[in-house]
């Protein structure tokens, strides 16, 4: 590295913009090529911090509209995204989309990439784009009287479902998204009775990205089965697996998984739940494991957050407005014998006519203040947010802007479980007590963060005498275990409790999603942290009866509508929330943004080589 690039890597670290893996990033590139410019050096470091955050690429749009690091003016920098890309063009490191080099500039599209992105995504839209299109799972004599059969025209909710039954029988891949309580699962088992009625000896694989989702999964596909008419019922394997599990993934993700394109997986049918929390990298591998031949549910909310990884594939699917094609619309007539008409928007994107959005909750009937706080969290509509929130009208939700009764909230919230406890019930009925209640943070630090609360909800429960003994092993402590531990049989995500057995020894309980509790000694517990108050990530794919939504007093670029709306709809019943009206302004006022091609990449198939359009 020159003394210059070396001032100049010294210089970003000033700044404090970026972390240390970023600077160190830009310095290894700066090692290899002495030529490097202060300002190619700058790029990658943002993208590397883009990366970091979600991002799969860098827009030089967005970054020619950043004003410049105030660090030294000397400096030459680029005016505008052309100049960006003459100057990264130069860049020995930088490749065009094809070459095999460390970064890649799609100047078409004015995307900045590291290898590794813009290989997955032009994988994973290649898989996409191969299984989209017409592919009748058998006779259209035999799909009809199946989708009459389950979604009788007397039942209007059931149009837009029999819909997505309708294209999941018609093609290789569905995309069926929806809100909370829209019948996702209840469609899914009914599309399962379609195809397997066609096909009986079809293999049937459910997945979902983690354990508490997949637990979820199998119970909530378990019941939609049992409620479906006599003569339609259909055996599919009575358990959900992780993706990490299907695939045969080892930690360290640098092996190949057990089954990839040489070797897919033995499936006709794969149902992935909870899609929109699978990153770029993990959907690759799933889709890529995948036979040719094999249908490919994906069932989600893009509305929510987005993976934790690189990525938002589930929304950038869901980029096209909705509605199918005239071609797409005829063959579906023609299948279903039900009247439809095509959408008049034009779009290539090859996924409109394998996609489903169902809108009219289900669940919420009970409580309709939670799907119209859901819907104004949705829309970014503070107004309405605000009304809800403070009005009399809807005594299921209910929010404070001072922290004051929030103690007290969470005691009445926490009240049959610290009852059962007390008591000494069966600890599957203390676990199920304590599955009715969470108190949800934004973040993990401050005061209003899961280790502020936990620590004062701990501290709190002492003081009251429910929370007896010293240490860490205290019965009635809630553990969330964060890491896959197979050895113990335990998943990351998996909440237990820490419960006296009948001869008083503690041990670590969990519950199995068919009702059983799995008991280990505390020692043998991996990692995993208190769970009285947990982040709005780490519940995302469970669901509670009451939710306590509490924010911090500061506002944060990572709170954004996208939280609050996952936030809100962990709630089953009954919301509360705690949080200064002009953070809930603002966070509903972000979206949760995440620089990506794959929707441009399914679109049009990359031209090797590129062509500029600055
Ligand atoms: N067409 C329908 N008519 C009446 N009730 C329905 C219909 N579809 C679904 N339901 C009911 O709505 C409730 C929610 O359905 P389901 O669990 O399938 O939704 P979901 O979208 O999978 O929810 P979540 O995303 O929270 O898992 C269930 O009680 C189900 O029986």
């Amino acid at each position: 590295m020159t003394p210059a690039q070396a001032a100049w890597l010294r210089a970003l670290r000033n700044l404090g913009r970026f972390e240390e893996f970023d600077l160190q990033l830009a310095g290894m590139f700066a090692r290899q090529d002495p030529q490097l410019p202060e300002s190619a050096m700058w790029v990658i470091a943002c993208l590397s911090q883009q990366i970091q955050r979600g991002a799969v690429c860098l827009t030089l749009a967005g970054l020619a509209a950043e004003t410049p690091p105030a660090v030294n003016p000397s400096v030459p920098w680029p005016a505008n995204a052309a100049d960006w890309v003459t100057l990264l063009r130069r860049v020995p490191a930088v490749g065009v989309p094809g070459q095999i080099r460390p970064l890649v500039l799609d100047g078409s599209s004015g995307r900045f990439y590291s290898y590794r992105h813009w290989d997955l995504e032009q994988r994973l839209a290649r898989e996409l784009r191969q299984r989209a299109g017409w592919a009748p799972v058998a006779e259209a004599r035999v799909v009809r009287r199946a989708l009459n059969a389950l979604f009788p025209a007397d039942e209007p909710a059931a149009s837009l479902q029999g819909l997505a039954a309708a294209l999941a029988a018609s093609g290789r891949i569905t995309v069926l998204t929806g809100g909370p309580g829209t019948g996702k699962t209840t469609t899914l088992a009914r599309m399962l009775a379609v195809l397997l009625h066609a096909r009986p000896a079809s293999r049937v694989a459910l997945v979902a990205p983690t354990g508490k989702a997949a637990a979820r999964m199998e119970e909530a596909l378990g019941g939609a089965l049992a409620r479906l008419p006599a003569q339609w019922r259909v055996t599919v394997p009575a358990q959900a697996t992780t993706l990490h599990r299907l695939l045969g993934l080892r930690p360290g993700a640098a092996h190949l998984p057990r089954f990839h394109p040489a070797h897919p997986l033995p499936v006709d049918i794969l149902a992935l739940d909870e899609a929109s929390m699978v990153d770029l990298a993990l959907m690759t591998r799933l889709v890529e494991a995948l036979p040719d031949t094999a249908r490919l549910i994906l069932l989600g909310d893009p509305d929510q957050l987005a993976s934790v990884e690189a990525g938002a594939v589930l929304g950038d699917l869901c980029e096209s407005p909705l509605g199918f094609s005239p071609m797409q619309a005829r063959r579906l007539v023609e299948l279903t014998g039900w009247s439809m008409s095509p959408a008049t928007a034009r779009d290539d994107h090859p996924l409109r006519d394998h996609r489903v959005h169902l809108t009219h909750n289900h669940r919420f009937g009970d409580s309709p203040g939670l799907a119209r706080l859901a819907a104004a969290v949705n829309g970014g509509d503070a107004a309405a947010v605000h009304c809800l929130l403070t009005g009399e009208g809807e005594p299921e939700v209910s929010g404070s802007a001072e922290p004051g009764l929030m103690m007290e909230q969470v005691l009445a919230g926490y009240a049959p479980y610290l009852d059962a406890l007390t008591a000494g019930t069966a600890a599957a009925e203390v676990l199920g007590r304590f599955e009715q209640f969470r108190v949800l943070c934004a973040h993990r630090a401050g005061p209003f963060g899961v280790d502020g609360l936990n620590a004062r909800i701990e501290a709190a429960l002492r003081r009251r005498g429910y929370l007896l003994g010293e240490g860490l092993w205290t019965a009635g402590r809630p553990v969330l275990v964060t890491r896959n531990d197979p050895g113990a049989r335990l998943a990351n995500g998996d909440v237990g409790l820490i419960l006296p057995d009948r001869s008083g020894r503690l041990q670590a309980v969990f519950r199995r999603s068919d009702g059983s509790v799995h008991a280990i000694s505390p020692a043998r517990l991996g990692a995993w942290e208190t769970a009285f108050a947990m982040t709005v990530h780490k519940t995302q794919g469970s669901e509670f009866d009451t939710v306590l939504l509490v924010l911090p007093s500061e506002d944060s670029p990572l709170l954004t509508r996208n939280l609050l709306y996952t936030g809100v709809t962990r709630a089953r019943r009954r919301l509360r929330v705690v949080g200064p009206v002009e953070i809930w302004e603002s966070a509903l006022a972000r979206r949760q943004q995440r620089a990506s091609g794959l929707g441009d990449a399914l679109r049009r198939p990359q031209a090797i080589g590129d062509h500029e359009c600055y």
